[in-house]
This record gives structure tokens, C-alpha cells and sequence, in this order.
């Protein structure tokens, strides 16, 4: 179907949104009034731009307060329309958005509302003009879609129809199966917007905390199947306002935008793009740094061995423990951001397919070559700019991504305890969030949890996790409030391993330094928890974290010191502990803030 979106969804000038929106494939837009209001473009110019950028202007919107007024009100109302239709004409736009009365003068009769639509609608049609009506959610008198819909009926114009937003009917709880009762052709528009469940004022919530579909809690999907059972054939649009959205980049916002209506449009079989190729493990996590001493020392003392060498020469070395791989890359790229986590590897089942996936999901897909002598590797760009390979190891069919690592003589690994990377966390630029969760449930088929906030001593962090079905994937999304933090913007490897405490102990006996906990929070964990005799002296000893979940499961972790951007955790799951300790975020982060103000480091 034909994609659209609201002008207000993106940041900047008209001009740059009706770029944007081109650029990300989207087929029209509704021009928001005040957006042409403020524009230089005379409106015959924004047509032209709109039809260069191969844009249709599919909805000018919107006219406030119409209907159920005092005559001598609606009379004005009337020139006002003329003023507009006359606008429209210029612009070449054919339907107008009405949004339902919030008024003081407003009466509470429809019959009134409907003979004045019908008369607004007389007075379009005359222009080759729609009037499309939709309820607002706080509208004074009509406010879900099926009194809207009533209106529209009992006015029985050929140029009066409806908007339905699917924020308006699923934030006040409607029943969106009643929309299968209004017939299609009558559905002169669809808004779609999602938003995360808030108990909050419906107003407040729709102008600052709505995003795109995928994005939040209702459920879009189920709405959108109802809406084309009328069958509706005018476009999908996009009508979110949203505070983060109008500051961030148009362009980035977009593709994540234009990316949630091609999972929207699979989700109720408009499309069939390559299904998701689901990654069945981390394969490797790859730090950059300008300095490989510190990360070879960090690595040594967590009892990684350094095992290959890239073979074309290039400088990046695989160390390894058990399942757990690290690939140090010492290249050009590092002088200008410091050590960080740059790429990873996730085990793929079907690395080509899930390429094919990531690019009809819009991901920015990388050249499948850094250098020519390396092997093919399927890689993708995510929000944040790491690189994502999709790769296999050790699986007969599919080339050993390996292969590029000729092992590096005996050099057995240290046997110790880490098994695998448990999981990754990732800090995302503050503007790219929710579309980090969207990306990573979409392109790669993982499934988000919930996001938690977790106060850090200056500020708040959000922070959601997205696994695979096994959890044998996990990568935790989060996000700082202050992008000069240094602290919330460490990204970190957290390795599994079955007994933490020896490994800490091994850890810091090999010269690792272990991020101290403050006392408090042991006296706190004795008053929550039982514990064995010495067991709390020994996490006290180590600064051992430990979490209990409802369903016995037990979580006992540690933090390394911090090399650039990146630390390490020690982890320690068992009993199905399926979470990464949340509760204890803040003291970590605390710790960390301490440590960094002793050493500046
Ligand atoms: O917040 C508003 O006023 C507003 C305006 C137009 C819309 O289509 C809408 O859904 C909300
Ligand atoms: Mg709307």
C-alpha cells in the first residue's frame, strides 16, 4: 500500500521533511499547516517540490473547531474554509483533516454537527475537496471514533468522510473491531501512531510521547487488519508527535519510520519480504582501540589467550576462552574514538538470508569485504553504528569466518571459567531508541522486553533487552541522559561463566582489578537475602553483585575496570535467571562514577 507521513513526525524545515520522507521511500505526506505557515515556499512551489521528490500531498491538515457551533460562529468558519480550500487548490492537496470540536462553544448535538459538516463538505466539493473527520481523544464533545463515524453517516455527504488514528481509538481503549462496520469507501484517511502504555492525560500523551507503530504498546497491527476488511486503499501514514522525534535527525527518523510500516505491512500480509533469519548465538564481539596493551592485559586476566591473528596482515586478533571470542582490531579507525565495542558477530543460521532480510528492512548494509583478500561477511550497520556480521562457525555448509584467523601456533587457551559472551550491552545515541528496539526486532527477529529505568547518580538511564528465544543472544539497548556522561555511555561484554566467585578471584590474583561496592550494599543484601556462612564476606570481598528473581532463579555478577568505553562483566545465571540484574544498576553505576573520580579513568 501507499505510505505516507505527517510533516509533523520530523524535524527541521518543510523543505528538509519533504526531503527526508522522499529519501526514505516514503510515496506522500500530510502537510501540517503550521509547517507550511513557517515555510519560504510559496505553496505552488511546495507542489512542484512535492512532485520533483515523486511526493503526492495526500492530507492538508488540520481545521480545528467546525461543527456543533452557534450560527453566527459557523459562519466564520466558513470563510476560514474558503481560505483554505483556496490554499489547497495551490497546493494541490484533495482532502482536509477536521478534527473534532474542543471548543467551548460547541454543543453537544449531532444532528447540528452533521448538517454543518455536510455544509462544510458542500462548500469543499466545490473545490474538488474531502473532508475527512476525525475524533480526537479529548475532543469536547466527540471523542472515539464510532460517535465520529455516526456524524459522518447521519451527514450522508459524498464529500464528508472519516480519519481514523489508530492513537485516538486504542489510547482510550475502543474497540477497533466496530471500525469493520464503516465502509471503506468512507474511510477517507488512516493515521497510524503507536505509543508506550502511560497513565497520563490522553493530550499530553499524544502530543510528546507517541511513536511509530512497533514502538510501543498497542497493538497497530490488529488495528490495521480491521481497517483494510472495509476495504480501505488510501495510504498508511504515519502521524506521530513526539518530542525526541522532533529534534533528532529527519532524516534517520525517516527510515525508522518508513522501516516500521514495512513491519507493519508484513505483520498483516500486504508483504512478504525474506522472513527474519533469527542469529542462533554471538560469534564474536570486536573491540577497537587505539592502544592494545590495556585491553591485552584486561583480556590475560579474564583468561583469554590470544589465539590468531588476522591473516592479510591487518592488525586484529582473535582471543578466546571457551566460546567467548574477542577480536581486538588496533586499525586506523581507532585513533578517533578510543577503545570501544564496535562490532559484533552473531552466529547465522542463514547468513545471506538475514542479509536479504536487514536490507528490505532498510538497514544500512556494509561492503561484504573491509579489505580485499578478507572472506565474504555478511554485515549490516545498527542505529548506533556497530557493525553487526552475520557469520557462522565451525558449520559445515557455510564458510568458517574463521578462516580469515589462521591460529596462531599452540597457543592453547587458558582453561578457566568463562564459557561465552552472555551478553552485550550497547549504548544508544540518546535520539535513537526506540528505533534501536525497532531495528533489532525487525531486521535481526529478536524479541524486546520490557525497557527499565535505572537511576544513575546523575541522571536517569533507560535500558531494554533484546534476546533471542534461547537467550543464547542478548543485547541490552540503553540510554544515557547526558551524552558527555562517560560513565552511562560504557558499552560492556558481559562473559558467562558457572562459578563467578572463582573467577573473580582468578581474575584479580592475574592482576585484574575488580570494581569495588560499597559496604551499604551488603548490609542491605543481608537484610533481603539469606546467605551460607561466608558467602556474603566472600561478595563482599570481591565486589560480588547478587540478584534473586520470583521464580528461585539466582544472578551473582562482577564488573572489571574500564579500558576507554568498555568494561567487562563476570556473570553467573542459574536457576532459569533470565534478567541482568537491574536492581543492582545503580550501585554499579555509582561505583563506576566513584572509581572514575579517583582515577580519571
Ligand atoms: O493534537 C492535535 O491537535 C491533533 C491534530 C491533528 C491530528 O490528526 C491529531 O491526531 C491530533
Ligand atoms: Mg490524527
Amino acid at each position: 500500500m501507499r505510505t505516507s507521513i505527517a510533516t509533523v513526525s520530523l524535524s527541521g524545515s518543510l523543505t528538509e521533511k519533504l526531503n527526508a520522507a522522499a529519501r526514505a521511500g516514503f510515496d506522500g505526506v500530510e502537510i501540517f499547516e503550521n509547517d507550511l505557515l513557517a515555510s519560504p515556499l510559496t505553496p505552488e512551489e511546495v507542489r512542484d517540490r512535492c512532485a520533483d521528490l515523486g511526493l503526492t500531498i495526500d492530507l492538508y491538515q488540520p481545521m480545528r473547531d467546525v461543527e456543533a457551533l452557534p450560527a453566527e460562529e459557523f459562519a466564520r468558519t466558513l470563510r476560514r474554509a474558503r481560505h483554505k480550500f483556496e490554499l489547497m487548490r495551490r497546493l494541490g492537496a484533495d482532502t482536509v483533516l477536521v478534527c473534532s470540536s474542543v471548543s467551548p462553544l460547541a454543543v453537544d448535538d449531532d444532528a447540528l454537527a452533521a448538517g454543518q459538516l455536510a455544509r462544510l463538505a458542500d462548500l469543499a466539493q466545490d473545490f474538488g475537496i474531502r473532508v475527512a473527520y476525525e475524533a480526537l481523544a479529548w475532543g469536547r464533545h466527540v471523542s472515539t471514533y464510532d460517535h465520529a463515524w455516526r456524524i459522518v453517516e447521519a451527514a450522508g455527504h459524498p464529500a464528508l468522510g472519516t480519519c481514523l488514528d489508530s492513537f485516538h481509538i486504542l489510547s482510550r481503549g475502543s474497540d477497533p473491531r466496530g471500525i469493520e462496520g464503516i465502509p471503506g469507501e468512507k474511510i477517507f484517511f488512516l493515521q497510524l501512531a503507536d505509543a508506550p502504555r502511560l497513565a497520563m492525560d490522553v493530550l499530553q500523551w499524544s502530543r510528546h510521547h507517541r511513536c511509530f507503530p512497533g514502538q510501543g504498546g498497542f497493538d497497530v497491527a490488529g488495528l490495521v487488519r480491521h481497517v483494510l476488511r472495509t476495504g480501505y486503499d488510501g495510504p498508511l501514514s504515519l502521524e506521530v508527535f513526539n518530542d525526541v522525534f522532533r529534534q533528532s535527525d529527519a532524516g534517520a527518523t525517516a527510515v525508522d519510520a518508513q522501516r516500521s510500516l514495512r513491519l507493519l505491512q508484513e505483520q498483516v500480509g500486504l508483504t512478504a519480504p525474506p522472513a527474519p533469519v533469527v542469529p542462533t548465538g554471538v560469534a564474536f564481539a570486536e573491540l577497537v582501540t587505539p592502544d592494545a596493551e590495556p585491553v591485552a592485559a584486561l583480556l590475560g586476566a579474564l583468561g583469554f589467550a590470544r589465539t590468531a591473528r588476522h591473516r592479510g596482515g591487518k592488525p586484529v586478533d582473535l582471543w578466546q576462552q571457551g566460546q567467548a571470542r574477542v577480536l581486538v582490531n588496533t586499525g586506523t579507525a581507532a585513533r578517533r574514538e578510543g577503545t570501544h565495542l564496535a562490532a559484533v558477530g552473531l552466529e547465522s543460521p542463514d547468513p545471506a538470508g538475514a542479509a536479504r532480510r536487514a536490507e528490505a528492512l532498510l538497514a544500512p548494509v556494509l561492503p561484504r569485504r573491509r579489505a580485499p583478500q578478507d572472506a565474504p561477511l555478511e554485515a549490516v550497520a545498527a542505529p548506533d553504528g556497530t557493525e553487526l556480521f552475520f557469520c557462522a562457525t565451525g558449520r559445515e555448509a557455510l564458510p568458517d569466518w574463521r578462516a580469515d584467523f589462521p591460529a596462531a601456533g599452540p597457543g592453547a587457551p587458558r582453561a578457566t571459567g568463562v564459557r561465552r559472551i552472555d551478553h552485550l550491552s550497547l549504548t544508544q545515541p540518546w535520539h535513537h531508541f526506540d528505533e534501536a528496539a525497532l531495528f533489532h526486532r525487525s531486521v535481526l527477529g529478536l524479541r524486546a522486553q520490557e525497557s527499565v529505568d535505572v537511576a544513575d547518580p546523575y541522571g536517569l538511564l533507560r535500558s531494554r533487552a533484546v534476546t533471542n528465544a534461547d537467550g543464547s543472544v542478548r543485547i541490552v539497548l540503553t540510554v544515557g541522559p547526558a551524552p558527555a556522561d562517560d560513565t552511562a555511555h560504557a558499552q560492556h561484554i558481559a562473559l558467562a561463566t558457572d562459578d563467578v566467585v572463582a573467577a573473580a578471584r582468578r581474575f584479580r590474583a592475574a592482576g585484574g582489578r575488580l570494581l569495588p561496592i560499597p559496604a551499604n550494599y551488603y548490609d542491605d543484601l543481608a537484610a533481603r537475602h539469606e546467605f551460607a556462612d561466608g558467602e556474603l564476606e566472600t561478595y563482599r570481598e570481591l565486589g560480588i553483585l547478587y540478584d534473586r528473581d520470583t521464580h528461585g532463579g539466582v544472578f551473582r555478577h562482577c564488573y572489571t575496570h574500564t579500558v576507554g568505553r568498555v568494561f567487562f562483566e563476570l556473570v553467573q545465571r542459574e536457576g532459569g535467571y533470565r534478567g541482568y540484574g537491574a536492581q543492582n544498576a545503580p550501585v554499579r553505576l555509582a561505583a563506576q562514577h566513584a572509581v572514575r573520580a579517583l582515577t580519571g579513568g
